[in-house]
């Protein structure tokens, strides 16, 4: 599933500190010479791509970001501080865009690239600065120099491992936010989610992409609802994550329902690997688990596995399970890749012969 991480950020970089008005008191001189030094640099807003981060996610969540301004000059000639640089530390394959969301400034394809994206004013001369012979004594300091400021884009092209699909309110938010840092929102009533939402999730020492998309519901493939835009993500993705509310009645009806939607959508989308899980066991008794599951694996044909999104209940294997079915698609890719690239290369591919 490919997908737009996005995000529009405003930075601002610091001001120049103003420089200093102070001429030196010694004791023999009344009126001693000037010596207010220069003021600060003020924080510069830097963009740098970083190892170790695979979404845009954060910033989401905090959208300005704003450096300090440099400090004052000071007597006896001495430099305000300078203020410290704010960092946007983005993954490989980030690009910035001016605010029209077009204009590219930058784009990210190796780590440790960084660009300045707004420079920090530059600290104003104190008195001291403008001593000359004809005049020993200047009552002129300049004030910081302005920093900048600008709104841009943040974009990351990502493809998600996994997508999780289901009815409004069966907990795909829920699993998102419960397996990884993602913060989705999460509430009891029908299409809380509107855009999709990606999370990087952990298991067992590896990672992978899962996409959150609003809830399908019947004629979603004819584009009731929100889950049809979306659908053409989950086209792309290698696993389907098909979560199914435990506590309604109907259980067959809402998977059979997703199924429809699915197939009527593409029939590569259907025929896609598909965990079945049924959620939100935490609420259900022995009986009523065993009686769902049973009536899901008849309808269904393959197996089913249990959670509770809310208490990770039996999440870790849930994961598990998509990794593997992960690691064995990227495999497959990786397989086929080197064919198409062998053929390329003109070489017939090996044969036995006697
Ligand atoms: N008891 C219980 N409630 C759950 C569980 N998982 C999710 N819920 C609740 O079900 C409701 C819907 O959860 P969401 O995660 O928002 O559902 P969703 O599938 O993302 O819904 P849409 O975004 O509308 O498609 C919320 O009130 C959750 O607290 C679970 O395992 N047990
Ligand atoms: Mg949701």
């Amino acid at each position: 599933m490919k997908f737009l991480d996005q995000a529009k950020v405003y930075l601002k970089s610091g001001n120049g500190g103003p420089g200093s008005l102070s001429f030196r008191r010694e004791k023999y001189i009344e009126f001693g010479g000037p010596d207010g030094g220069d003021g600060g640099r003020g924080g510069s807003v830097i963009v740098e791509c970083v190892e170790g981060l695979n979404t845009l996610i954060d910033y989401r969540y905090q959208q300005h970001f704003k450096a300090k301004n440099g400090g004052h000059g000071m007597g006896r000639n001495r430099t305000g501080p300078a203020a410290p640089d704010v960092i946007l530390k983005v993954p490989v394959g980030t690009q910035v865009l001016e605010e029209d969301n077009e204009t590219l400034i930058a784009d990210f394809t190796e780590i440790g690239q960084s660009l300045v994206l707004c420079k920090g004013g530059d600290g104003g001369r104190g008195n001291a600065a403008f001593k000359s012979s004809t005049n020993r004594a200047p009552r002129r300091f300049e004030p910081g120099w302005p920093g900048e400021d600008r709104w841009v884009w943040l974009r990351l092209k990502l493809i998600a491992d996994a997508g999780l699909v289901g009815l409004p309110n069966a907990g795909k938010s829920t699993f998102l936010s419960a397996t990884s840092r993602a913060r989705p929102k999460i509430a009891d009533y029908p299409f809380t989610t509107l855009v999709p939402q990606l999370g990087v999730v952990g298991v067992g020492g590896k990672e992978f992409v899962l996409a959150d998309i609003p809830g399908l519901i019947e004629g979603a493939s004819e584009g009731i609802g929100l889950g049809h835009r979306f659908l053409g993500h989950v086209e792309r993705c290698r696993v389907l994550l098909h979560l199914v509310d435990g506590t309604q009645e109907d259980v067959v009806g809402a998977y059979k329902t997703i199924r429809t939607e699915l197939e009527a959508y593409a029939q590569d989308l259907a025929a896609k690997d598909e965990i079945l899980v049924l959620n939100k066991i935490d609420s259900l008794l022995d009986e009523e688990i065993e009686e769902k599951v049973a009536e899901l694996e008849k309808a269904a044909g393959k197996k089913v596995m249990t959670i509770s999104a809310v208490t990770g209940d039996k999440v870790d294997e849930v994961l598990f399970a998509l990794l593997e079915i992960i690691n064995r698609d990227k495999q497959e890719e990786k397989a086929e890749e080197e064919e198409a690239a062998r053929k390329e290369a003109g070489e017939e591919p090996k044969t036995w012969q006697p």
